[in-house]
């Protein structure tokens, strides 16, 4: 355990008894191996201790503008611990921009964090080596911060729709750029409104006469002196937002803004001195660095939905309320059945996403190495597979973290449970990096032409060809497996069924597309899942796991998909044609039955699979969540810090409730 309490909850102390499994294995599992356990143990004692890195009043009580100024403060002081940091830089990086230790810093979002998670990559995929010659070493060093400047007020999805236009002058060999209306303003961009001082734009690029459409720009904003915006250049914060408040999002706008022929990042297209545009070779190249985001977005996902899985299971076991037997004690809120299905599905949710995200992983390395000899082939499969993971998990995350906070009553509604923290970082991931439902139609689609023209990657091979629905209930993990395969299968071709439909009545095909978009969207979720549930069930069939971690790790993945099948249980009716109705009927009350007994046998191990992910208090950041269950003093001791608790009666009480006291209305 990461720190040792003198007090440990009783309740929290039982359940940590006769553990049947070595928790320590199941932390090596998720961070990668015993080395990696210790390098990140490591890590956080070196952060953590810094006493300059702590809130000396909870980020609630500050005001928007003091808020950024103390994240920024300690974001630049963690810049200057990398030096020294035990774990070495790029794995330090790494931690300080995720949802785990970098969130029991920053809390409310790092300032710095699109210069490394946008910026660089962006310079990196888009940059020619000379250009990555010429800016990448002052990125690194910080010499210049940076930022990725994309989405405007009037547009976000739809790239082709973006207004900024970048007007090459041949004369004087530079681009020009414009905000033509209000609507072009760029809105959105992290780090924007205050921190940075670069950027890369995106442009619809004009050369010629002729628009050749959306581009990358380098730009510098600010003079690297004394910051102020440059002459022709607009800039502000957008104010606050649901979360992550200090990752001062902003606002951008060209005045005949002029930047020199090569800032634009030439590494797929040019633009020649006499205005000449050079074609990309190849398009799918910039796929690379979206899936390399979307993976590191289902990551940070799964980690803070560890957080709010671990604040909920500690304080459902400390909570004891009402009563279950009449007469006895009043039992902990975790032995209600209904609290388990609240609380389990999630928490083996976390280790079917965090097992789907390492598999993606994996192929994502496996497709670059291709890339470097040359073979694209695996990218386009990748990248709907990334769309698809990304949606998944950051739209079912939000919804469980949700159900964690509900399972803890009111106080789950106080600020200090994290709870509206964690929430805002994971839904925010359902709209940033592709917004999920745009992400859905662009699976389907892969789907709808792999189903039609018989061909496709490894991730859709299941659509090609027949697959015959089952012919009695299979109980087993591959049994149930079948039945996700054949329900994404029967979805794709409902979806199919229903754009054929359009066709024959005379729709044109984007109506057709449009009319057919909830099939479409839910056989791109079916498709989704099966990845998951399939990914899930085979990484537990290798690997040198114990008996025991074996033992709860397969429990959980059952529980899971079933869960989720029980949850989806109208889409079995959907694609009914394949399975019979009977069967159907029979599914559900065998599953719900494995289902209940699966809670049971997990309820038990609950706290000890939390405690396996070893976050610490700092990054749980929740009186709720500690591990020593010393929940209600901590509670209290959060309220003594609210400012309205340092007088026993407020000034505005004479100013003006004594007023209306006195005024006999
Ligand atoms: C926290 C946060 C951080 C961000 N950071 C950055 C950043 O650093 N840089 C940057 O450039 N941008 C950033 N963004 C912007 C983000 O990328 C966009 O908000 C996102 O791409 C969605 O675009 P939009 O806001 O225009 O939504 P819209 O596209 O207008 O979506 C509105 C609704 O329309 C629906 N819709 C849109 N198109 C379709 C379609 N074709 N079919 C069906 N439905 C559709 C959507 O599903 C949604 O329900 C950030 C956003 C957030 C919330």
């Amino acid at each position: 355990m990461s720190q040792k309490e003198t007090y440990e909850n009783p309740d929290l102390k039982k359940e940590r008894q006769n553990c049947p499994f070595n928790k320590e294995e199941i932390t090596n599992l998720l961070d990668g191996g015993k080395e990696k356990t210790a390098e990140r143990k490591q890590l956080e004692n070196y952060i953590l201790s810094d006493e300059q890195l702590k809130d000396a009043v909870p980020m609630e009580y500050l005001s928007h503008a003091d808020k950024y100024a103390e994240e920024l403060r300690k974001a630049c002081l963690l810049m200057h611990k990398l030096e020294n940091s035990p774990a070495g830089q790029v794995p330090t990086l790494r931690a300080l921009m995720g949802a785990g230790l970098g969130s029991a810093v920053l809390k409310e979002g790092n300032p710095l964090a699109l210069h490394y998670v946008m910026f660089i990559p962006a310079l990196m995929g888009q940059g020619t080596i000379d250009q990555q010659a010429k800016w990448l070493a002052k990125a690194y060093n910080l010499n210049i911060i940076g930022t990725y400047a994309q989405t405007e007020l009037g547009h976000g999805t739809f790239l082709r729709g973006l207004e900024t236009t970048a007007t090459y002058d041949p004369n004087t060999q530079e681009f020009v750029l414009e905000s033509p209306s209000l609507t072009a303003y760029k809105w959105w961009p992290g780090s924007l409104g205050k921190t940075a001082n670069y950027a890369v734009v995106m442009a619809q690029l004009y050369t010629k006469g002729k628009c050749e459409g959306t581009h990358p720009f380098m730009v510098q904003l600010r003079d690297e002196e004394t910051h102020e915006p440059l002459p022709g250049i607009v800039i502000g914060e957008i104010g606050p937002k649901l979360g992550m408040n200090t990752n001062d999002n902003g606002y951008l706008g060209f005045e005949k803004f002029r930047i020199p022929r090569d800032q634009l990042l030439m590494k797929h297209s040019q633009v020649l001195e006499d205005g000449t545009y050079v074609k990309p070779t190849n398009s799918k190249l910039s796929y690379a660095t979206m899936v390399f985001v979307r993976v590191v977005v289902c990551q940070d996902v799964t980690t803070n939905l560890r957080k709010a899985v671990t604040i909920a299971t500690r304080y459902s076991c400390v909570r004891r309320q009402s009563e279950l037997k009449p007469g006895d004690r009043e039992p902990q809120v975790m032995d209600y059945q209904a609290q388990q299905n609240k609380l389990l599905p999630p928490l083996a949710a976390t280790f079917a996403f965090q097992l789907a995200s390492d598999h993606l992983w994996n192929l994502y390395n496996t497709a670059n190495n291709n890339i470097e000899q040359g073979d694209l082939e695996l990218l386009p499969d990748l990248h709907g597979l990334s769309c698809a993971l990304k949606a998944l998990c950051s739209s079912e995350g939000a919804n469980f973290v949700e159900v964690c906070r509900q399972s803890c009553g009111g106080h789950g509604y106080m600020a200090c449970s994290n709870f509206p923290r964690i929430y805002g970082q994971v839904t925010a991931a359902e709209t940033y990096e592709g917004e999920n439902t745009v992400l859905w139609l662009q699976v389907a689609r892969y789907l709808v032409k792999t189903r039609k023209e018989q061909t496709g990657g490894l991730s859709v091979k299941y659509l090609i060809g027949e697959e015959k629905g089952p012919k009695t209930v299979d109980t087993t993990l591959e049994g149930i497996v079948h039945l996700y395969r054949r329900t994404a299968v029967g979805l794709v071709d409902v979806a199919i069924a229903e754009l054929e439909k359009s066709g024959r009545k005379g729709e044109a095909p984007h109506d057709a597309w449009n009319h057919a978009a909830v099939y479409l969207i839910k056989a791109a979720q079916a498709h989704a899942r099966l990845f998951v549930v399939e990914s899930f069930v085979n990484s537990l069939k290798v690997g040198n796991l114990s008996a025991p971690v074996r033992t709860v790790l397969s429990q959980l993945c059952e529980l899971f998909i079933i869960y989720w099948l029980l949850e989806r249980s109208g889409e079995l009716f959907f694609v009914r044609q394949f399975i019979k109705k009977r069967l159907v009927t029979v599914e559900f009350q065998v599953r719900t039955l494995l289902y209940v007994k699966l809670l049971a046998a997990i309820r038990p191990q609950a706290v000890n699979l939390v405690d396996s992910f070893d976050l610490r208090d700092e990054i749980l950041a929740s009186p709720l969540g500690c591990w020593d269950g010393n929940v209600y003093q901590r509670l209290f001791d959060e309220a003594a810090k609210s400012p309205l608790n340092q007088s026993s009666v407020h000034e505005s009480f004479h100013k003006y409730l004594k007023p209306l006291l006195k005024s006999n209305l």
